[in-house]
């Protein structure tokens, strides 16, 4: 048995199973490891101790699972497990699909599709809903059927219960989520909620939204949503003025707070007295859980957590449900939460009624294989609307005056470099109008509705899989067809290894245009890139070599092809006559596909200006690199680290929420003097690192979370098994319960094995 603070040496990569049921009418849970040499169960108080010991695998999974069993009424048994993939038959012969099972992965229940369809009503009016949401969903937003995620979700109210929902792009979770709110607060409490209606009671809903653009959005149908109750909505977000702000929500009324997490943070914070405002907040959304944690905020949202009561219900609403997220959802969700996949068990993410197809081109073609696709487009289509997606905002500016100088095509364009009032219009406009074409970054890439989007072109590759998925999600929404085409270089194919699985085949119509590249366009755009001015050329340039380097990293494509890369790409699209060289050292290079540690070395490589190209640019980057403290000098000459270029797309979509005063100025990712930047950028660098690769520092970061999640919920979670290259270290008290958990390094790590294995 072991004695108090004896240590446990954990193998993480040999942790296999945790399952969770806690959703539909299952609510108990198993929870088993192995390991090397030991095994526990984390819930180890409620377990003999004899528990301990060292079975095979099989006879851990019979015993867990008996006994799992025998108190929960399941029939059918052992489980099937194929391929990852679980099906277990209850008595009354419910099925349960569980997939997705891997190391880490909690598995998700599913009832058979079936089940689904048969228990779940398909229309508002059959919902038990009150009476002034019924009123604006017939009158205001004139719907009758529910969609594919709004079933499952409202079908389970009323109750108390946390929920993680995750559901395909354009299939109406803001709608979901806003009458799951507001019935939860009527149902939990009448008296309360005759109070808020009456005007006696604060803030009761707070939704956060990860971007100023997603937030306008949601209040917008907030306020159609409310139309028939006297509840007011407000909206906090940066790029508006603080003082007005904050003045609004001490003085007057506000029920429900759509808010960007900068801001909202920033006034919680900051503001004497705010924290009376949200004092009785009862329910709390996170919109697009993932977006919110990818683009750095998994801090600011433990903190605004923090502030909130604990009493309060919460929502986590998401497309694609990360393993971080899941770690937030441990964090901010109670435990028995109802977790609500609503995309089938063995589906694709992605919407089937898009569809997917990938060009793959040389640079040279890439241009007027674009401007052949949207006017091919055009033709099949007039009604159609267009959104092509570039990797960072300078391409967009960049590339949206070429095609506006080559075309009658009706480009709008929108990315941070515009201000927030510009790229409001351009939104707004685009949202009007019924054939445009909008040439983004990822700002637009999230939660972003624009009605009748018919086709989405991605020019290169996405920074992650899931911003694919977001990205082609802009088609096919509310129940119409979409098309989605991606246009990689040849350097860039090995991306289509992450979505193989999701539906996307080879487009071969373009295949002539590609041989034979209309000549008069070729000219043409050839023409309008040599009279570009230089400058701008060189930004593009810079910010995407500043993507790729990100992208190349990650999805293991071969480093010494991004000089040549960026070379093909500087002549190629940019007509860059002898574009800078990029410095790959040898060393570093081969070290690559180790810990994050060796990624950042990696990443640091500098760029070197050779021939004509940079000496022009020097001072100005130069300035860049002083602005981001990241000005090296080496070998006699000056070295640049573009790390501003380097974040080009990232900082792109980051700028696009706010966070509060503080990052007002993040926007630009040229030079932006905003030392908050370059802190939240390494916070959002070490995310990176640690998708790629596990190293120290991660280990670091993730420990502090886990013990602090683990000395609230009593139990260690299974993210801890995150980290490959260290070991875990748990301590254990008398009574056998785990009692801290934390990463160590590999060196402590041998000290203690060595000193304390006899005590196990
Ligand atoms: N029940 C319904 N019937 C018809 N249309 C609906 C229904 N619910 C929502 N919609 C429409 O579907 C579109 C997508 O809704 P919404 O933006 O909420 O989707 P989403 O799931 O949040 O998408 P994303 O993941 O991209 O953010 C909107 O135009 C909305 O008006």
């Amino acid at each position: 048995m072991p004695k108090k603070n004896s240590y446990i040496k954990i193998n993480p990569l040999a942790c296999r199973i945790y399952l969770k049921f806690n959703a539909l009418d299952i609510k108990a849970e198993v929870r088993f490891y192995h390991w090397e040499n030991y095994m526990m169960s984390l819930k180890l108080k409620k377990l003999p101790i004899s528990f301990i010991q060292k079975p095979s695998v099989n006879s851990l999974s019979s015993r867990a699972l008996s006994s799992f069993t025998k108190q929960h009424s399941v029939e059918s048994f052992p489980f099937k497990y194929v391929n990852k993939n679980l099906t277990l038959v209850t008595k009354n012969n419910l099925i349960y699909h569980f997939s997705r099972l891997s190391t880490f992965a909690e598995a998700t229940l599913e009832k058979s599709n079936a089940e689904i369809s048969k228990s779940i009503p398909d229309t508002f009016s059959s919902l038990n809903l009150m009476e002034p949401i019924q009123h604006s969903i017939k009158k205001v937003f004139k719907y009758e059927k529910m969609t594919g995620c709004q079933g499952p979700v409202l079908s389970r109210l009323p109750t108390s219960k946390d929920m993680l929902v995750k559901a395909k792009t354009g299939t109406g979770k803001t709608i979901a989520f806003l009458i799951a709110a507001l019935e939860k607060i009527k149902s939990k409490d009448e008296n309360a909620w005759n109070e808020i209606l009456a005007g006696k009671q604060q803030t009761s809903i707070i939704i956060i939204s990860p971007t100023r653009e997603l937030a306008f959005q949601t209040l917008t149908e907030t306020q159609k949503m409310c139309k028939f109750l006297p509840l007011k909505s407000v909206l906090i977000c940066g790029g508006e003025d603080r003082r007005q702000q904050l003045l609004k929500l001490m003085r007057e009324r506000c029920d429900i707070i759509v808010a960007t997490p900068g801001r909202l943070l920033d006034f919680l914070d900051n503001s004497r007295n705010i924290s009376e405002v949200f004092s009785k907040t009862k329910v709390l959304v996170l919109d697009e859980a993932d977006t919110l944690l990818e683009m750095g905020f998994r801090e600011d949202i433990e903190k605004i957590v923090n502030y909130l009561p604990k009493e309060r219900e919460t929502l986590m609403f998401s497309a694609t449900i990360s393993k971080e997220t899941k770690l937030i959802a441990a964090q901010a969700l109670r435990k028995d939460f109802l977790h609500i996949d609503c995309v089938p068990a063995n589906d694709v993410e992605s919407h089937f009624a898009i569809r997917q197809s990938y060009i793959t081109s040389t640079f040279s073609q890439q241009l007027p294989l674009i401007l052949d696709i949207l006017q091919r487009h055009k033709e099949s289509t007039p009604n159609g609307k267009i959104i092509v997606f570039f990797p960072t905002a300078s391409m967009v500016a960049f590339f949206s005056q070429v095609f506006l100088r080559i075309s009658e095509l009706n480009i709008i364009e929108i990315h941070s470099k515009l201000s927030q009032g510009k790229r409001v219009r351009a939104s707004n406009f685009f949202r009007r109008s019924t054939n445009g074409i909008l040439f983004t970054t990822d700002v637009s890439a999230r939660g972003v509705d624009y009605p009748d989007v018919t086709l989405v072109l991605q020019v290169g590759i996405p920074s992650t899989r899931d911003l694919y998925i977001h990205r082609i999600g802009r088609t096919g929404r509310a129940g119409k067809d979409g098309e989605a085409i991606l246009i990689l270089s040849p350097f860039e194919k090995e991306f289509l290894r992450e979505i193989r699985n999701l539906n996307i085949k080879e487009d071969v119509r373009y295949n002539s245009i590609m041989a034979s590249a209309k000549k008069e366009n070729v000219d043409k755009i050839k023409k309008i890139l040599q009279n570009a001015p230089e400058e701008e050329a060189l930004d593009c340039f810079f910010t995407w070599v500043g993507h790729m380097r990100g992208v190349f990293g990650k999805y293991r494509l071969r480093n010494d092809n991004l000089d040549i890369a960026a070379s093909e790409f500087g002549k190629q699209m940019l007509a860059i006559e002898s574009p800078p060289r990029i410095r790959v050292q040898e060393s570093k290079r081969s070290n690559y596909s180790g810990g994050s540690q060796r990624r950042s070395n990696f990443e640091r490589n500098d760029m070197q200006g050779v021939g004509r190209g940079l000496s022009g640019y020097q001072n100005r980057y130069n300035s860049y690199n002083n602005d981001s403290n990241d000005f090296n000098a080496g070998n006699g000459k000056k070295r640049y680290d573009y790390k501003s270029g380097r974040n080009g797309g990232k900082v792109d979509e980051r700028s696009s929420y706010d966070r509060g005063n503080r990052y007002d100025s993040r926007g630009d990712f040229n030079g932006s003097k905003n030392t908050s930047r370059g802190s939240r950028n390494s916070s959002f660098e070490r995310r990176g690192d640690r998708d790629g690769a596990r190293g120290s520092r991660n280990n670091n970061i993730s420990s502090d979370f886990y013990s602090r999640g683990n000395k609230e919920s009593g139990y260690v979670k299974k993210g801890q098994f995150r980290t490959y290259s260290n070991l875990a270290r748990l301590t254990i008290n008398d009574e056998g319960s785990l009692e801290c958990f934390r990463t160590i390094s590999a060196t402590e790590a041998k000290l203690v094995c060595r000193n304390e294995s006899e005590k196990i």
